[in-house]
């Protein structure tokens, strides 16, 4: 076995999100998010009659499950606001029970030691703001900068590292383009106007930040190294149109005020011509990158994918229930990416983590997830030959820490390191948790 340390200051945690986890989408005032209407909507919903009604009832069990988040030695905790909670109607009156609700979150993992890393947004809109136009209305960006000063007003200091958005890749991909997530637009004229506000939200927020906030606030994106699947010309413009189309396309304006040239021969007519003013707004500066990794593309020409740009399927390779291979120097070379594309910027790897079949029930209040150990050994020590290579990474919030509501594939993907039995929401630390939490004690990667 061999040991890689990790710097003394590194922060070792797990992510969630709202929507995923805490059940109660309606209790003490909150208002409905997109995701509510999406799930209960059979016509969108892959895994038809999965909501966010109960989830992991966190909402209701949140002391304990952060008490367990102690028991393992978490130094650190990802989760995100729903946005409707706090401002039912988007914008205006505060719903002070359910500012409340994060307030408490936020001081019991204080008092257990565990920082807490505040997400803004992480995909569930207010169905009032999506009545208006959601994020095809550049008024969003005003809605989320005020959004988020209520958050910094309350809990700024409490909370010492902000992030605006989770993913604004996977929003318009995902919410505007394909139609898979909420709000179930497919619209490739949606798409770019959808990805242009999201990041005027993100420099407006960050900006409203700047005004009265004393620590920190980055910007999340899902990075997927694409790999060209040979020197071909072809294969090698494929894999420029799909790293520019995932990987730069809000890196770029959020780091260097534009966006890569590749996307307006993505999008044709569908490009507008963007107003200069909005670059000044979009590039605030910002204190971190956080970056989401789970697997690698190798990518060539093929027409019949969109961007003309096909995954080659790696038939050789383990992987996870979501069908995503599982390679481990895809973390490594991704973070020497965004060290050579985007600066010496700090990092933390926001998300990683993996599905793989897991028993619906704990048997004797055990679960082997053996290739979930072995997926985060080996993604961890990545992490580790990238510091050694130079990448200023400072954590890692594995995703997740309890089994949830894995968005319109419903629960039937399991990603915790934490099971639950979504009959009786017993929680029972997978064998995947033991080892994370000798990684903490260790502070270091073990091979
Ligand atoms: C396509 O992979 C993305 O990077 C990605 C994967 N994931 C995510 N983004 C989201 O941020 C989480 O809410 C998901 O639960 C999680 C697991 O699917």
């Amino acid at each position: 076995m061999t040991q890689t340390p990790f710097p003394d200051d590194f922060l070792w945690g797990c992510a969630t999100a709202a929507y995923q986890i805490e059940g109660s989408p309606l209790a003490d005032g909150a208002g409905a998010s997109i995701w509510q209407r999406f799930s209960h909507d059979p016509r969108l919903m892959a895994a038809k009659g999965d909501t966010g009604d109960v989830a992991c009832d966190h909402y209701n069990r949140m002391a304990d499950d952060v008490a367990l988040m102690k028991e393992l030695g978490l130094q650190a905790y990802r989760f995100s606001v729903a946005w409707g909670r706090v401002l039912p109607e988007g914008t205006g009156r505060v719903n002070q029970a359910g500012l409340g609700f994060y307030e408490r979150l936020v001081d019991t993992l204080l008092a257990n030691d565990i920082e807490p890393l505040c997400t803004l947004y992480h995909w569930d809109m207010p169905v009032a703001l999506d009545d208006r136009g959601g994020w095809l209305n550049r008024d969003s960006a005003d809605w989320f900068a005020d959004y988020g000063r209520v958050l910094f007003d309350r809990l700024d200091g409490r909370v010492k590292k902000w992030v605006t958005l989770n993913e604004p890749w996977v929003v318009t991909d995902g919410g505007y383009l394909h139609g898979a997530l909420a709000p179930g637009h497919r619209n490739m004229f949606e798409a770019p106007i959808a990805s242009h506000n999201l990041m005027r939200a993100h420099g407006a927020a960050v900006k409203a930040y700047r005004e009265t906030g004393k620590h920190e606030i980055g910007l999340v994106v899902n990075l997927e190294p694409k790999y060209a699947a040979s020197d071909s010309p072809e294969d090698q413009a494929a894999q420029r149109r799909a790293e520019a189309y995932m990987n730069r396309q809000y890196l770029e304006p959020a780091i260097h005020g534009r966006y890569p040239p590749e996307l307006k021969e993505i999008f044709g007519e569908a490009w507008p011509d963007w107003p200069a003013e909005d670059f000044a707004l979009i590039q605030q500066p910002i204190d971190f990158i956080g970056v989401n990794y789970y697997t690698r593309n190798v990518t060539r020409a093929d027409d019949s994918w969109p961007l003309n740009a096909g995954p080659v399927p790696q038939t050789q390779a383990t992987h996870t229930t979501t069908g995503w291979e599982v390679f481990p120097q895809g973390l490594t070379d991704v973070l020497l990416w965004v060290k050579e594309n985007y600066g010496d910027l700090p990092l933390y790897i926001t998300e990683n983590g993996a599905a793989f079949y897991d028993p619906p029930n704990a048997e004797g209040g055990r679960v082997d997830d053996p290739l979930r150990v072995d997926y985060l050994r080996k993604h961890i020590a990545a992490i580790g030959s990238a510091i050694e290579q130079g990448a200023d990474v400072r954590g890692y919030m594995l995703w997740s820490f309890l089994d949830n509501l894995e968005w319109s594939l419903g629960y039937s993907k399991r990603f915790g390191i934490v099971h639950v039995n979504f009959e009786t929401q017993a929680r029972t630390p997978k064998n995947s948790a033991r080892l994370y939490s000798q990684v903490i004690a260790t502070n270091a990667a073990t091979l």
